[in-house]
């Protein structure tokens, strides 16, 4: 079985009109290497509302229709004409307004109920010998480039129903159905063996009541449970699907984003060893209205092992908040190490030095209020023990200038990390408007003229959001 992508679309109207830009590019792609192209069409309120969003876009003008065939995937055994077929819902949408560009021979209706064609099964039949007859293909069908499914609420798809027959059809393309649960009763459809022919499998589905479905088909699997599932392409398999029919896919299937960001994050959480004190530093400075962007745990201890990996003695922070970066900081320290921290707002230094002193290491660290670029200039001056490591939590608009201090007052080999230089991906915008922005800009320029310093960034997702830290090392 290929891989599933799943892509979400905000709400069914938005689905089928990125179901039609992205048939219509798909339609142009495959016609700039291969001829004839085969689309099977699908009904439902999804399907159709996408061919009448490729009938209303100016880019179905770029296919060249007389090289497309349309088949379909499922249909209703009612005459011909009848509202209820897919057939004629699909020509009121797309084929009646495509005209004399799309060549009558090019479509392929699955044979409506008449005399010559009394049953679902002689339909099928029909269906079959037409397949065949265009097929260049050991499965007795055309390759299909895109095959379109919609998936009802209980997850059928062509007329493939749950715990139905059909679904167990083998040696055949076609099968006529009876007693299909959802009206009418009698259909035709092609059979998972033609289904899976196809090279690209599309499954669209909107709406709070596909959810169960959509979870299902994309989760344990089970075909005669939820046909859908069953539903796969040779090359890809796709469902688009709006928000709403992903309701209760996070269950099923891990989307990423910032959900899954936190449940891994508490996944490994045992890995991270957060103790009582950190937590009391945590929950003080929350008591004390101090904002909420302190390191996650998880980059609390990322902090804490890299000072202990390069044997820091003494280390720097730019931006003390309330002391939870600082107190794993200065658990890496040993007996005579000293950790300097910078912080800009006497209130959060008073938080930040109770808290420490509370968690033992208040006689480590020295927390010295002021803009920092004044006591960085001030700390240059004292001419005092290099740093080893560098901890920059400070303000973004001034972290070009930071840097330049900094490497004043390490030692070579020394370690400088940059939190939040990735901003939610904000950074690769040059004409953002938030000045934090243009503050990490300046300084990844500014980064990448200097010699003497190997860097890189570090994406980073997890309970914080999507972000990102700058590693840097000073040369020897
Ligand atoms: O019965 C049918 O229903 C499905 C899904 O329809 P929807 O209105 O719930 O989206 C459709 O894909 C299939 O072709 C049709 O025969």
């Amino acid at each position: 079985m290929t891989a599933r992508d799943v892509v979400v679309h905000p709400d069914a109207t938005v689905l089928a009109e990125a179901v039609a830009a992205r048939l219509l590019t798909r339609l142009v792609d495959v016609q700039s290497h291969r001829r004839p192209v085969h689309v099977v069409l699908t009904g439902g309120t999804v399907g159709i509302a996408s061919l009448a969003a490729v009938a209303a876009s100016p880019v179905r003008d770029a296919v060249d229709w007389s090289g497309v065939h349309l088949w379909w995937g499922d249909e209703r055994f009612v005459p011909d004409g009848h509202a209820d077929r897919n057939e004629t819902q699909a020509r009121t949408a797309l084929i009646d307004a495509l005209g004399d560009a799309l060549p009558a021979g090019n479509v392929h209706p699955m044979p409506a109920l008449s005399d010559d064609i009394p049953t679902p099964e002689a339909s099928a039949t029909a269906y079959a010998a037409e397949l065949a007859r265009w097929s260049s293909h050991r499965a007795h069908v055309p390759a299909f480039d895109v095959l379109l499914l919609g998936m009802g609420p209980d997850g059928h798809v062509a007329s493939l129903f749950p715990g139905h027959e059909a679904l167990d059809v083998v040696g055949a393309t076609t099968v006529g159905v009876h007693g299909s649960p959802k009206p009418p009763p009698e259909r035709v459809s092609l059979t998972f063996e033609a289904l899976r022919a196809a090279r690209e499998v599309w499954v669209v589905a909107a709406g709070a009541e596909k959810a169960a479905a959509v979870a299902s088909a994309l989760g344990d699997g089970d075909v005669h449970r939820t046909p859908a599932a069953g539903a796969v392409g040779s090359e890809r398999t796709l469902w688009l699907v709006d928000v709403a029919a992903t309701e209760q896919l996070v269950a099923a299937l891990p989307v990423p984003g910032p959900a899954l960001w936190s449940a891994v994050d508490e996944y490994f959480g045992p890995l991270v060893r957060e103790d009582d004190a950190l937590v009391a530093v945590r929950r003080n400075a929350a008591e004390h209205g101090l904002p909420d962007i302190a390191v996650a745990p998880n980059q609390g201890a990322l902090l804490q092992l890299l000072a202990r990996t390069v044997g820091a003695r003494r280390i720097l922070e730019l931006g003390t908040l309330g002391g939870y970066s600082t107190l794993w900081l200065a658990r890496a320290l040993p007996a005579d190490g000293r950790l300097v921290s910078l912080e800009i707002d006497p209130a959060h230094a008073d938080v930040a030095r109770v808290s420490l002193a509370a968690a033992g290491v208040g006689d480590l660290v020295d927390v010295v209020v002021g803009p920092a670029s004044e006591t960085l200039d001030r700390l240059a001056g004292e001419h005092g023990e290099p740093f080893d490591l560098v901890f920059i939590d400070a303000d973004k608009q001034s972290l070009a200038q930071y840097l330049d201090q900094t490497r004043a007052l390490v030692r070579p080999g020394a370690l400088i990390m940059v939190d939040n230089v990735v901003r939610g991906g904000a950074v690769v915008e040059a004409q953002h408007p938030d000045e934090r922005v243009q503050g990490v800009r300046r300084f990844a320029d500014h980064l990448a003229g200097l010699s003497g310093i190997e860097a890189t960034v570090v994406q980073t997702v997890g309970s914080k959001g999507y972000d990102g830290f700058a590693l840097l090392r000073v040369k020897d």
